[in-house]
């Protein structure tokens, strides 16, 4: 379905319900960037590092579409495990994974509320910008502690620069994209008002800072556009 979310006036705040859930994936596909490409990506350098009957968790893992692509991407068998609090998206996860034929195991909870077990892959594309600051510096301790030795964390993040020139200017690119993404100026106005407190993005250099301090030995950018990027992690 097309999203038309912010096509009306909204006063709450941005929210992952049944409205937003219904219409996800051609929200994402309009208002991330390369949004493919980066899947396609991770993919491939997730599928570099998997072996067989490795155990994979995908953190606010959505309609699962990550899961399922890597699923038909990845010669080997995995344990596919997708974590997300809202119901709505774990719905449409669940109907998604069954018409794909893909085998996941789908836990409605916040994530930290989860104990995760042992995994060689953590994804979490989008998700921890979602998740207030010192919230996030634990969940991603978390995350470390829960991968086996080299394993890795694939993530990515809307991020701002420090630069507050080049971070107004990066505003506006992304808004031109929206528009060609054909999206009209109040649903972009909208959605910034309803994103604003809920959506904390923070700078490269920063969310770089934050896997180093979390232990991880490594933390590259392999994607970026503007102001989206996606990072992989190792564990030593
Ligand atoms: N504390 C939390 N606990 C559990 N889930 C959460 C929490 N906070 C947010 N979520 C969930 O994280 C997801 C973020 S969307 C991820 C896209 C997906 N990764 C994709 O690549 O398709 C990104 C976006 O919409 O920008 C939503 O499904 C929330 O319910
Ligand atoms: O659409 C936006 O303005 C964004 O910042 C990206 C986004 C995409 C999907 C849900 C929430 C935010």
């Amino acid at each position: 379905m097309i999203d038309k979310v912010f096509n009306k006036s909204i006063t709450k705040q941005f929210e992952f319900d049944e409205e937003v859930a219904s219409v996800f994936d051609d929200m994402l596909n309009r208002s991330v960037p390369f949004y493919k490409e980066m899947q396609r990506l991770s993919i491939n350098f997730a599928c570099n590092f998997l072996n067989e009957n490795d155990k994979v968790y995908d953190l606010g893992c959505s309609t699962a579409s990550m899961l399922i692509e890597l699923s038909h991407h990845c010669k080997n068998n995995l344990k596919l495990i997708g974590i997300d609090n809202s119901a709505a998206m774990l719905n449409r996860a669940a109907k998604k994974a069954k018409a794909f034929g893909v085998d996941i195991e789908f836990i409605n909870a916040d994530l930290h509320d989860v104990s995760y077990d042992e995994a060689k892959l953590i994804l979490s594309n989008y998700t921890l910008q979602f998740i207030r600051p010192l919230q996030r510096e634990k969940l991603v301790k978390k995350i470390y502690d829960s991968l086996q030795d080299k394993g890795i964390f694939i993530f990515s993040e809307k991020v701002i620069s420090s630069n507050s020139t080049l971070n107004k200017q990066s505003i506006d690119e992304y808004y031109e994209f929206k528009k060609t993404q054909g999206y009209s100026e109040f649903e972009i106005a909208q959605k910034r008002e309803a994103l604003e407190n809920v959506l904390i993005p923070y700078t490269e250099e920063e969310n770089k800072k934050m896997i180093l301090d979390a232990g991880f030995s490594h933390c590259e950018t392999i994607f970026k556009w503007v102001n989206f990027a996606t990072f992989i992690a190792i564990k030593k």
